[in-house]
C-alpha cells in the first residue's frame, strides 16, 4: 500500500491539470458571455446546463460516483454563471 505522501502527490499532479482545464474552461465561459450580450440571450440555460451533468454523468467509468460528479459539476456551472453576472456588471 502507498503511503500519504506518495497519494498527496498524485492529488497535487491531478489539481494541476484540473487548474489548467478550469481555466481554459473559464476563457470560454467569457467568450460565451461576449457572444450572449451581443445576441441578447439569457447567461441562464437551465436545458444546457441539465446536458452538461448528464453528459458528465455519461462520461463517468465509476457510476457510483455520480452524486458527486453532478455536485461538482453543479458547483461548476454555478461559478460559470457567476463569471458571467459579474461581467455583466462590470461591463467586462
Ligand atoms: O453554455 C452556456 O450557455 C454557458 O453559459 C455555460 C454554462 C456552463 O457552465 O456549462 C453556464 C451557464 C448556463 O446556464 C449554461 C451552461
Amino acid at each position: 500500500m502507498k503511503d500519504l505522501k506518495t497519494y498527496r502527490a498524485q492529488i497535487d499532479e491531478i489539481d494541476k491539470k484540473l487548474i489548467d482545464l478550469f481555466e481554459q474552461r473559464l476563457d470560454i465561459v467569457t467568450n460565451i458571455h461576449k457572444v450572449k450580450k451581443n445576441n441578447d440571450i439569457p447567461i441562464v440555460n437551465e436545458l444546457r446546463e441539465a446536458e452538461v451533468i448528464s453528459q458528465a454523468i455519461c462520461n463517468l467509468n465509476n457510476k457510483t460516483y455520480s452524486d458527486e460528479i453532478t455536485e461538482y459539476m453543479k458547483a461548476i456551472i454555478a461559478i460559470s454563471r457567476k463569471l458571467q453576472l459579474k461581467s455583466k456588471d462590470t461591463g467586462n
